[in-house]
């Protein structure tokens, strides 16, 4: 056993970054492992504009598990947790630190407790996948201190058993997590599709019409939709096919724009009644997407795609730059902020879009004229109050270590938030 008289704690950090499905994860085959019943795609965004930190500590005065998330104390005993902490320390392995006096054996992990600090720089639970980031990044962490040898793949498995959709957060850039077949779950992993740099010019714009925590779950919303709906089972056969073999291809994003939006449209349509009936849209959500298919048909061709996830904030695509400052010109006419709102606080993330589009100020907002797609004397619609604020943002890269220590939420001293 390592050296209890020695009051040693080693500790790692990491920041994971969240991800946006373009084709959902919706229904489980398997609840305890987190099996789905369909493959799922999905663009890593870039972690400068949102992402999970977490520093995990360990050591020998530490008397049980504890875990703090966004400055509070919270109870690790559920399921997903357990299994997550289960499953990396039986791959936990030997470690030295002979300057810090620190040697732990493989055995040792079984008995040694940890401190766990996590901060999302996101709301949480409100429908931005504060779940994929938070538990890819639980595990990515816990990994790294207990020297666990495993590649992604192997790891995204332990993430997927904490949350689905954390399992992709484990790549950057474009990510498919393979449904697999194995009762074990050993092949329901996440792979990377390309990365980060490979579509570069894409831009996500996040508008974020509630922070509020979410009234149902994507847990539970796709328990009742598996329950409840013939729909889902014909969705899993049937959707993926188009975008997967258009990835591979590497064929234009123009054209995987244009079957995005037709996936998200077969989204809205065929599942439309189940988000209603969750009541995870809002009136807010669809006077978004009426923006979109209004400029997208009078363009006859689709400029920006839209995709929710299971929640009322919009997550709108655009193929290009160019194509990003015409669309943020557009949201910000039509959902402008309230006068006392400063639009630095607004428009949040990749701000040089904002100056792509010309605007440096609030009279800038005001001053935008209706877009072209607003036809003579109707008059043009503006709601005010509608998004809370917006969030632009690009694909980003995976998990990463934070070496420099003074970014640790624990104090290296105490083993205690900071
Ligand atoms: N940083 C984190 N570390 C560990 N667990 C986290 C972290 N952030 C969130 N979680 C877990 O994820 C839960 C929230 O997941 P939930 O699926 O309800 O919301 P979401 O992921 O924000 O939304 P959605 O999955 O619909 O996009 C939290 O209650 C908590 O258990
Ligand atoms: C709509 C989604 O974001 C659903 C994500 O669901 P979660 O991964 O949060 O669900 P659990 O596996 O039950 O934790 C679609 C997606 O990310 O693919």
């Amino acid at each position: 056993m390592a050296d209890q008289s020695k009051r040693w704690i080693l500790m790692t950090t990491a920041q994971t970054p969240t991800n946006i499905a373009v084709i959902k994860y919706w229904g489980k085959r398997d609840e305890n492992l987190i099996l789905p019943i369909n493959d799922s795609i999905s663009v890593t965004l870039d972690p400068e504009h949102l992402c999970t930190t977490t520093t995990v500590a360990v050591s020998p005065s530490f008397d049980r598990d504890r875990m703090w998330l966004n400055k509070k104390e919270i109870s690790l005993s559920s399921d997903r947790y357990q299994r997550c902490l289960r499953e990396i320390r039986s791959r936990a392995n030997d470690f030295e630190d002979e300057k810090k006096g620190i040697k732990i054996t493989k055995k040792d992990w079984e008995n040694l407790h940890v401190h766990i600090d996590s901060y999302n720089n996101f709301p949480t639970a409100a429908g931005l996948a504060s779940s994929a980031a938070g538990f890819a990044c639980f595990v990515f962490s816990l990994a790294r201190l207990m020297n666990v040898k495993e590649d992604l793949g192997k790891l995204s498995a332990i993430a997927r058993q904490g949350s689905g959709s954390a399992c992709r957060s484990l790549y950057g850039g474009f990510v498919k997590w393979n449904m697999g077949k194995n009762d074990d779950g050993s092949d329901s992993v996440a792979v990377q599709l390309a990365d980060e740099k490979h579509w570069d010019d894409l831009v996500i714009i996040i508008a974020v019409v509630s922070s509020r925590q979410k009234e149902t779950s994507s847990t539970t919303g796709m328990r009742e939709t598996v329950e409840t709906s013939k729909l889902i089972q014909h969705r899993a056969k049937v959707f993926l096919c188009p975008l997967t073999c258009l990835i591979h291809l590497n064929i234009s994003p123009y054209r995987i724009n244009r079957v995005t939006n037709k996936d998200n449209r077969r989204l809205v349509s065929e599942l439309h009644l189940i988000f209603l009936i969750l009541i995870l849209a809002r009136v807010q959500s669809f006077r978004i997407i009426g923006c979109v298919e209004k400029w997208n048909s009078a363009e006859g061709s689709p400029q920006a795609a839209y995709t929710f996830d299971a929640g009322p904030n919009a997550v709108l695509i655009a193929r290009n730059r160019k194509v990003a400052a015409l669309l943020l010109q557009r949201l910000l006419f039509h959902f402008p902020p309230h006068p006392d709102t400063d639009l630095d606080s607004y428009v949040i993330g990749d701000k040089s879009i904002l100056k792509d589009a010309g605007v440096k100020d609030i009279n800038d907002v005001e001053a935008l004229p209706p877009p072209p797609e607003i036809k003579g004397n109707i008059p043009a619609q503006k709601y005010t109050g509608d998004v809370s604020y917006f969030i632009c943002t690009r694909p980003g890269r995976g998990p990463v270590l934070l070496g420099d220590e003074s970014l640790a939420l624990l104090s290296p001293e105490t083993g205690l938030p900071k």
